[in-house]
């Protein structure tokens, strides 16, 4: 069935606008005969609520802060089921690990039996494998009971420094465990220990254990680097087989970091389950993890040096949509359209024509920028342009209101510098929605990444009248803060057709475009302008490259 409406779903034509409007075309497109049976098929479909589902198979820390119990607080606050095969029983807490008791191999592939035989299992991922026999069983089970993904955690020693795996388990990873892995995420010690040894102590070394790692056989390597010198940023290298990408983020304070790595590997795998692309997983999952570390400084839980942190923290604030999957790209910052309830009103435009329009010209984001308007009317605005933007596929941003954008469900911010903290609006909003901060010099930039903002917004690049005293910065300002920025760059103010080119000229990598008001909304045509822009944009963008 799912291949035939797929089929169906690809030839259609004229392109379809929802999956609701999908449906349609194709049971309409059926031989008259065949439209009852299909369209109860597919009504069958609809009703059947899928959840994802994540398999992991670990040992149980009966401290609760690493192996199983991690996993499952993980896969809950990520929004997938979490079904469990457990390979050992530990006695531990924050001190350390004092005691461990392996499952007989017979009764992890009892287990393993169990749940693969009844339920749809999307991903398994692996933590804790104490002997080369419970590995033989978990790679014999997916021969039997294959599954979308493998995540393999190759945990060996825990955060307290105890041993989990020993050496002996290193052979039967390398030639059957990790052949048949979608991603494994080793830190520097259990990459060090897969290939035999080698130092690794800078990013290079990195890049080269995870190239290793790759040869061996799995089809995505994370190598994790929590453990280089505290004083550098954390840098994770993940490797496809093609590209390395250095995935960076500045540290956070905390003793509570035990678990983070099981943690990681189920967030991971609960992204794949949902469908998420293997880059996005890790990025969703990276982002996630540091989110729930930052809220969970203050936690004293135990009387050791790393206690546990809190994977739920979304509890106590709002809770958002747990199968987004949608992650931002820099790249969208292109031609970012930021409307302005002034300009629309002097037009006789809605916002919704505004955005709709801007789209149709070309932009690529889009920040509602309502200043004059009351709540109610803010609130119905974004909430319809929220679904203009999902139905094309570009991100919606609400400038300054938090509260609006956790009332439509908005893909993120725009705040500036006097407004709500980047953490607390982190917290609120949770890791997935998108950040922008106005920053007009390079502490600002440096801080907003501190921070855990997504992008930032520099200018004014050139007077505007949009808005009033506002400071300009020039093409010189914004180089500054481009170059002093680990985040990627929206420039502002005064920017159009006539000096858009100037702007992208500059060739600094991370700026990556160009945020408008004025020459796209205060215009006889948003269409036209917006494609002039366009137009100019993409012609520097061939340029600069
Ligand atoms: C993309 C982008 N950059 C900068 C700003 C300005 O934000 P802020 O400093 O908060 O000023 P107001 O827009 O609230 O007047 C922006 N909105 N967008
Ligand atoms: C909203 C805003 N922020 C700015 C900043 O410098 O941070 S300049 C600005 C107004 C930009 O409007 P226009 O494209 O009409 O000049
Ligand atoms: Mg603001």
């Amino acid at each position: 069935m799912a291949v035939d409406f797929l089929t169906r779903a690809f030839s259609t034509s004229p392109p379809f606008e929802s999956i609701a409007h999908l449906r349609t075309l194709v049971v309409c497109s059926a031989p008259v005969q065949q439209r009852k049976a299909l369209a109860l098929k597919v009504m069958r479909e609809d009703l059947i609520m899928r959840i994802p589902h994540v398999l992991t198979v670990a040992g149980s820390d009966s401290g609760a802060g690493a192996g199983i119990q991690a996993d499952l607080k993980a896969c809950a606050a990520r929004g997938v089921y979490c079904s469990t095969v457990i390979t050992a029983v530990t006695a531990q807490n924050t001190v350390g690990i004092q005691g461990v008791c392996a499952v007989p191999e017979e009764f992890v592939a009892e287990q393993l039996k169990s749940v693969l035989s009844d339920m749809r299992v999307d991903v398994v991922k692996t933590g804790m494998l104490p002997s080369i026999n419970i590995v033989k069983v978990i790679c014999q089970s997916l021969k039997e009971f294959p599954v979308r993904a493998l995540v393999v955690d190759p945990v060996m020693v825990s955060t307290s420094g105890d041993v989990l795996a020993g050496p002996s388990i290193l052979d039967i990873f390398r030639e059957e465990l990790l052949p048949i892995a979608d991603i494994v995420t080793p830190n520097l010690k259990e990459a060090s220990a897969l290939l035999g040894g080698v130092q690794l102590q800078t990013v290079d070394d990195m890049r080269s254990a995870a190239k290793s790692i790759h040869d061996i056989g799995p089809r995505h390597v994370l190598v994790k680097g929590g453990d280089l010198p505290a004083s550098l940023d954390a840098v994770d290298v993940f490797f496809d087989g093609e590209n390395f990408i250095e995935l960076r983020s500045s540290r956070i304070k905390t003793w509570n970091t035990h678990g983070t790595g099981c943690t990681l590997a189920s967030s991971i795998a609960a992204e794949l389950a949902k469908g998420s692309p293997m880059l996005s997983a890790v990025e969703v999952a990276k982002r996630y993890v540091r989110t729930a570390l930052d809220n969970s400084k203050d936690i004293v839980i135990g009387n050791g040096p790393h206690g546990p942190f809190d994977h739920l923290f979304k509890l106590k604030s709002n809770v958002q949509n747990p199968c987004s999957q949608w992650v931002f790209d820099p790249n969208d910052l292109f031609l970012y359209a930021v409307t302005d309830s002034g300009m629309n009103k002097k037009w006789g435009r809605s916002v919704t024509d505004a955005v709709k329009t801007a789209i149709q010209g070309g932009a690529t984001i889009v920040q509602l920028r309502e200043k004059d308007a009351k709540t109610g009317k803010f609130l119905e605005a974004a909430k319809a342009c929220h679904n203009i933007c999902r139905l094309h596929g570009v991100h919606l941003l609400i400038n300054d209101r938090i509260d609006v954008a956790l009332a439509c469900d908005a893909d993120g911010v725009h705040i500036g510098q006097s407004d709500m903290p980047v953490a607390v609006v982190r917290t609120l909003l949770g890791p997935e929605k998108i950040i922008g901060v106005s920053c007009k010099t390079p502490e600002q930039a440096q801080q907003a990444w501190v921070d855990g903002a997504d992008y930032i917004g520099c200018g004014g690049v050139y007077p505007t009248n949009t808005k009033v005293n506002n400071l300009t910065v020039g093409l010189e300002g914004l180089k500054t803060v481009c170059l002093a920025s680990k985040l990627p760059v929206v420039a502002i103010g005064g920017i159009s057709v006539s000096n858009a080119r100037s702007v992208m000229e500059l060739g600094v990598p991370n700026l990556k475009g160009v945020a408008v008001v004025s020459a796209m909304f205060d215009t006889e045509s948003i269409l036209v302008e917006t494609q002039k822009l366009h137009a100019v944009l993409m012609e520097t963008r061939a340029v600069v490259k």
